[in-house]
């Protein structure tokens, strides 16, 4: 079984030489409950291979029999290297994404990505980034966590190591809060990623 995690993901690396590889990273945002929908719309975009990397905690708001794709977890880790000679999950993982996308971002994440914390799956990929590929990330939090000072000093740190927002918006939230927080619409989402698609070649042959 642990066999088939990473092998997949060679045989991608190999394989899907045309396809544009898209990793999500989900976090413990009530806006976690759009995933399944945000997965379904990035498997429409022409070309794109999509796979998931979860935190436990985001566990809570979606169901994986909801979701068509891998989902990686810490267990995936844990599982797949128990020997020197096995290969790291995190790392398979960042060499395979063309591109990163963290939706929901929560503040709790954030915070470890702002800081370098690497202590699961998904913070390990974010650590090992190669910053020339883009990553995007969807902050989603309650308005008040929004509002604290210490959010705007994390989100401009992601921001100069290259990464970019796809800012949250105002709605009424789940727990009663009018105001900032809310993730960005998965249509808006999909829109941006859509711009790191790569360009179709024109053909050369001359017709
Ligand atoms: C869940 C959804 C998408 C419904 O429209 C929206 O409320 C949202 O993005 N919330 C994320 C903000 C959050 O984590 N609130 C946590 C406490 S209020």
């Amino acid at each position: 079984q642990s066999d088939d995690l990473v092998s997949s993901l060679k045989t991608d690396l190999f394989k899907s030489s045309g396809t544009f590889r898209v990793l999500v990273g989900v976090t413990g945002s009530v806006a976690a409950l759009k995933l399944p929908s945000l997965v379904s719309e990035l498997l429409q975009l022409p070309g794109v291979d999509v796979r998931v990397v979860t935190t436990e905690h985001a566990k809570h708001f979606y169901n994986p029999s909801d979701v068509s794709v891998k989902i990686y977890t810490d267990k995936d880790e844990w599982e797949l290297w128990t020997q020197r000679s096995d290969p790291v999950l995190h790392i398979e993982l960042r060499r395979w994404a063309d591109l990163l996308i963290i939706a929901p971002l929560d503040a709790n994440t954030l915070g470890k990505i702002a800081n370098g914390i690497c202590d699961n799956l998904l913070t390990c990929v974010a650590r090992a980034w190669d910053t020339s590929r883009p990553l995007l990330f969807c902050p989603a939090m309650n308005t008040a966590m929004w509002l604290h000072p210490i959010t705007a000093q994390q989100v401009s740190g992601l921001k100069e190591f290259g990464y970019v927002e796809i800012p949250c918006i105002t709605k009424k939230l789940v727990c009663g809060d009018e105001g900032k927080g809310a993730m960005a619409e998965v249509s808006t989402i999909v829109s941006v990623v859509r711009q790191y698609l790569p360009k179709p070649v024109e053909s050369s042959q001359k017709t």
